[in-house]
């Protein structure tokens, strides 16, 4: 059901600024109004207030004529929230939320019933104004007079509530506390909310539709996926925005990405990067931060990082604090945890292979160590969660090259594809299942890439890249298995 429906509206100042909008508001949504400055949102807002005369076409509200409808009928169905926070008299606090509750006074005296102070006392609460009640309006900071001027609002207890860039003037806490307080009252009351936002994610991750306007006309409405289209974003907003998702809520979320004369590391990719290793660690350290994917213990998914390290640990190591641990261990070797991808392993460093690769264009390093006291057949239908002895196959593999994030999951495809072969060459044996080992139970890679050169979309076996990135880590494993071998067949 529309709770407010605009047709064919027109309307402005002098000249009109919207011009045959149309725009339908759902009964107890939550609606979010987009669009670049000047675009007309405030207008739209006006109209819809009541505040700006419509000079062509109709609003109604719950089916009635703007209008027809008297002022205390609007009042009691709407409440604005507005960027204007200054009140004209030396007010309390209290005073002014009370004023929200004008509408529903009745008789000639009017005063505040016990259901109003109810009212009165619950907005204080929500919007966390009790401390200033007596205190004088004029006095507040931004964000408190616009939390003020929301307890007033509520007090109303409006069916609709239509904001104005509410979270203009609040920090980041207060933002999250009011728009959790919105959505908590769009479902316990079904409080329809209009807003205009500035803010493309808080729209995202809060508005059930979301309308974009551009010079005084609907561009797009729908859901938060239309924040996916890149064009429309472009059109919309004049600029170019990447488009991510949020880690845990379904929403999309968008990143400005600075206009900066991104200086190019001249220096060739063998120069750009300085090993140490020790008997306790190999680190990588870069120049620029690559872009990463990985499963490390620290700076684990898709990253930006400068160091690579792969940590010594011993074979009886078992700690429930691996991050703690490895943080440690690197503080104490002065390498910023922040900037870092960590990894661990029980095996010898002695036998670590470390690879530069350029047959094919694209220059590669590749750091393997590898044990297999953990190897598994991973496709055999065992359970196989026993204690093992330890033996890791940790990949760090970096490319001078540029990879979208898709194109890094094929890399982590032709790592993996590379690791495999060398183990089924080398016959190495489940020793529960008694089949050819697909991986070890604990194997790791980080890939980092330069992101020099042109964006490529794929880095799979039918790529050069992908190849690549096959012979460099077959080479490496094949060569770092056969150390840990023969140091095997030596102790025996
Ligand atoms: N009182 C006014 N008299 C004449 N023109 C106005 C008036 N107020 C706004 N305008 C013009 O109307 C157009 C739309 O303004 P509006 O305030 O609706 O934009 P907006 O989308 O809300 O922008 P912002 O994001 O900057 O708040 C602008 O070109 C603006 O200059």
């Amino acid at each position: 059901m529309n709770i407010i429906e605009v047709t064919n509206l027109t309307g402005g100042y002098n000249v009109p600024i919207l011009k045959g909008l149309q725009l339908e508001i759902h009964k107890g949504e939550f609606f979010a109004l987009l669009g670049q400055n000047g675009s007309g949102k405030t207008t739209l807002f006006k109209l819809i207030t009541g505040q700006l005369p419509v000079t062509e076409g109709e609003i109604w509200i719950s089916n009635k004529n703007l209008f027809e409808m008297t002022k205390l009928e609007k009042a009691k169905k709407m409440a604005v929230l507005t960027q204007e926070i200054e009140v004209s008299f030396d007010y309390t606090v209290e005073e002014i939320i009370s004023l929200g509750r004008y509408p529903h006074q009745t008789g000639f005296i009017k005063q505040l019933s016990k259901r109003d102070r109810q009212v009165i006392e619950s907005a204080m609460q929500l919007t966390d104004t009790c401390q200033f009640r007596s205190k004088t309006f004029r006095v507040l900071s931004g964000g408190e007079k616009q939390r003020v001027l929301l307890a007033k609002a509520l007090a109303q207890e409006p069916e609709i509530l239509l904001l104005d860039e509410p979270t203009n003037h609040l920090d980041l806490k207060h933002t999250l506390q009011l728009l959790d307080l919105l959505k908590a009252r769009q479902y316990e009351t079904g409080l329809t909310i209009f807003a205009i936002l500035h803010d493309v994610n808080v729209a995202s991750l809060y508005a059930d539709r979301i309308g974009l306007l551009q010079d005084g006309k609907l561009l797009q409405v729908g859901d938060a996926t239309i924040l996916k289209d890149s064009n429309i974003l472009q059109e919309v907003f004049d600029i170019e925005l990447k488009q991510q998702s949020h880690p845990t809520i379904a929403k999309p979320q968008l990143l400005l990405t600075p206009n900066l004369t991104q200086e190019m590391p001249k220096e060739s990719f063998d120069n750009s990067y300085q090993m140490t290793k020790t008997e306790e660690y190999i680190h990588v350290h870069f120049n620029k931060p690559l872009r990463t994917i990985s499963n490390s213990v620290i700076g684990e998914g898709l990253n930006w990082s400068k160091h690579f390290v792969n940590v010594r640990v011993d074979k009886q190591y078992n700690s429930a604090t691996p991050v703690e641990d490895l943080t440690n261990l690197l503080s104490s070797n002065a390498i910023p945890t922040k900037h870092t991808c960590g990894l661990m392993t029980a095996v010898n460093l002695e036998d670590a292979v470390m690879l530069s690769y350029n047959d094919l264009g694209i220059p590669i390093f590749v750091v393997v160590t590898a044990g297999t006291g953990n190897a598994v057949d991973i496709t055999a239908q065992i359970d196989t969660e026993e204690n093992r002895t330890i033996g890791t196959i940790n990949t760090m593999l970096f490319i001078d090259a540029h990879l979208t994030d898709g194109a890094l999951i094929n890399a982590m495809m032709s790592v993996t594809e590379a690791k495999v072969k060398v183990l089924n060459e080398l016959q190495i044996i489940d020793p529960v299942t008694k089949t050819i080992a697909t991986g070890t139970s604990t194997d790791a890679i980080i890939i980092g890439v330069t992101q020099r050169g042109e964006a490529k979309l794929y880095a799979g076996s039918g790529t050069t890249i992908g190849k690549s990135i096959g012979q460099a880590v077959y080479q490496a494993t094949f060569k770092s298995l056969e150390n840990y071998l023969l140091r095997l067949n030596e102790k025996a």
